[in-house]
């Protein structure tokens, strides 16, 4: 199944506004009350700096005009109120939908590192951790600016802007439409860049995303490119992905900056052609003085608003762009579901029918495999490097399913499994374990919810009971040596002996592990050898290894290369056989 997010092409930006602004909606559920407020407290500020300009004219016309000052006095302290009122509602506006970004940030946080955990270990090898960050922290948040300042803004200016219009119709049809052809050319220019806009805003996104992913892999990376002296090479490609991010942020500015000095022309075209007109209406006799003063008030109330939205538009251009991004993770489904089946074929372990595998786009690692592991039993898998053992024994675990056939878990396809049953029932020790930063006691209990609560010494008490205390003297301070985040100040044998207890402690009944003593000194290797010897008597072991001191003691033999797991028979005639296969690849 094919996982890879897209980083390159931008040809998501062609859906019109409302289709945009409809999938906004499901991010807003849960918040209707709180937007119904928000909504109520814009038409009220709305309509307060709408009745203004009318208050203002009636006190030219009827007080100022007949100097009657007790009048403009009343009048004027009824302004006051209309502005008060708008003031507070403003207020309670930002407030409520500064809440609603806020959790609205939160909550698509949440959704989109919930999803991330759900999705198979093929996502992962896919897709860059980097993009992946940069989705979660920089896209979210693009959202809530818009839902925290943007939306609100753009509901209001509209709202006002709708209003200022119609009034300025109204008083006058003439004037009001010769005010408003300005803004008509400019609405028309805004449809026909707002494609260019939002496509430049999208690749400002991806190369910021593009970034982080250098950035994660130069910082994952830095011993090896230390050691190599290779730090021109990361930082020219920091550099080149770097440059890319400005240049798309350049292109993104140059696009989004271009309607403010279009839309603040129209503005000042606006009031001349109403003072122009307006005067030679007065002239006429069709206008009072206060009028034209209350229509100039309205076509700044029409047009500061519309400036507004050039910049809200930019705002929401860059919200959708950043779901886009954030709706593609949230759309992919891991088809690792798990499949129901009752069936059980066998009384193996583990079982592969006809098991064949492929990687995303490649050719087939595995095909037609068939074999099975009994109760009790150790198996060792060999073959030459890239032979194919990791991929069995992750196919053994689940990590990935077959593109054909069945893999069975007590004869029980293990697709019928949950990851909990899956966990509880086979212990994988991968050949890079991975370690939280904690203690070495921490590391041990990880997903392990029978020992989580346990005290320190209850966990010796246990690992004395598996007969692994003994691994613990390879630690300082045993349980309690510190482990720094990745677990970089721990040797590679010391990770594998960490590793190894936190499987070994389940108790499974199938216990994989892949190159797990490759790093391990000679003696700690004999004490693991015991340790193996002395599992529960049903356990079932599977070893991956290159050298072959460490399967002596297998019970079977297989020779993974080619697409083929082949049971080798013999010790002697494994070693032909990774000899001959080893001569060929
Ligand atoms: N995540 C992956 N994506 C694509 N191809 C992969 C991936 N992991 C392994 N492969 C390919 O699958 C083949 C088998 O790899 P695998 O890791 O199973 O070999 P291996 O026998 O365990 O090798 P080694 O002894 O080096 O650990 C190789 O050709 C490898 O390039």
């Amino acid at each position: 199944m094919h996982y890879r997010l897209n980083t390159q092409d931008t040809n998501q930006s062609k859906e019109p506004l409302r289709v945009g602004l409809t999938r906004l909606l499901p991010v807003m559920a849960g918040e209707g009350r709180n937007v119904a407020l928000a909504v109520f407290a814009i038409i009220i500020s709305s309509a307060t700096t709408l009745t203004a300009p009318l208050i203002i004219a009636y006190i030219v016309d009827r007080f100022i005009a007949t100097n009657d000052y007790q009048g403009v006095f009343v009048w004027s302290g009824l302004l006051l109120g209309v502005f008060l009122i708008g003031l507070v509602s403003s207020y309670v506006q930002s407030r409520t939908m500064g809440g609603v970004g806020r959790r609205i940030l939160f909550n698509l946080r949440n959704a989109i590192f919930t999803k991330l955990q759900a999705l198979p270990v093929a996502f992962f090898n896919q897709n860059k951790s980097g993009d992946l960050i940069s989705r979660i922290n920089n896209d979210t948040d693009k959202i809530n600016q818009f839902f925290a300042q943007a939306l609100m803004q753009f509901l209001s200016n509209a709202a006002l802007m709708l209003g200022a219009g119609v009034l300025l119709v109204s008083l006058n049809v003439r004037l009001g439409l010769a005010a408003l052809v300005p803004a008509i050319i400019v609405l028309i220019a805004t449809r026909m860049l707002s494609g260019w806009v939002k496509r430049a805003s999208f690749k400002s996104l991806q190369t910021l995303g593009g970034l982080s992913g250098e950035v994660q892999e130069s910082l994952a990376n830095f011993k090896v490119i230390v050691a190599f002296n290779r730090l021109d090479y990361f930082r020219n490609k920091f550099a080149g992905a770097n440059q890319a991010n400005y240049s798309a942020s350049v292109k993104a500015g140059v696009a989004s900056n271009i309607f403010l000095p279009l839309y603040g022309l129209a503005a000042n075209l606006g009031t001349l052609i109403v003072l122009a007109y307006g005067i030679i209406l007065i002239g006429n006799g069709e206008l009072t003085t206060g009028l034209l003063i209350g229509y100039i008030l309205y076509v700044t109330n029409f047009y500061t608003p519309m400036r507004q939205l050039a910049s809200i538009w930019a705002s929401l251009q860059l919200a959708l762009a950043g779901l886009d991004r954030i709706s593609e993770v949230l759309a992919l489904n891991s088809d690792m579901t798990i499949v129901p089946s009752d069936e059980v074929v066998g009384d193996a372990v583990m079982a592969f029918d006809d098991v064949s595998f492929s990687y995303s786009g490649g050719q087939d690692v595995l095909s037609d495999i068939c074999f099975s592991l009994e109760r009790g039993k150790t198996y060792a898998l060999i073959g030459p490097t890239g032979g194919g053992k990791t991929t069995t024994a992750s196919l053994m675990a689940r990590l990935y399913d077959p593109s054909a056939g069945t893999v069975r878990l007590n004869g029980r396809d293990i697709r019928a499994f949950t990851a909990e049953e899956r966990a509880e029932t086979i212990g994988f020790i991968l050949q890079e374990p991975f370690l939280f930063s904690g203690t070495v006691g921490d590391n041990i209990v990880y997903g392990n919810p029978a020992y989580a609560d346990l005290a320190g010494g209850q966990l010796v008490d246990r690992l004395d009971e598996a007969g692994l205390s003994g691994l613990l003297k390879r630690f300082d301070q045993g349980l309690e040596t510190p482990v720094s985040a990745s677990g970089d100040a721990m040797s590679l044998g010391q990770k594998q002996l960490i590793a190894f207890m936190r499987a070994a402690l389940r108790n499974p009944q199938l216990l994989i592990l892949d190159e797990a003593t490759a790093n391990i000194d000679t003696v700690t290797e004999k004490l693991l050898e015991e340790i193996l010897a002395a599992l529960p008597a049903q356990t079932t072991t599977v070893i991956i290894a290159h050298r072959l001191n460490t399967i002596n003691n297998a019970d079977e033999i297989f020779f993974v290369n080619g697409g083929t797991v082949t049971p080798a028979g013999s010790m002697e005639s494994a070693v032909d056989m990774l000899l001959n296969g080893q001569m060929q690849s």
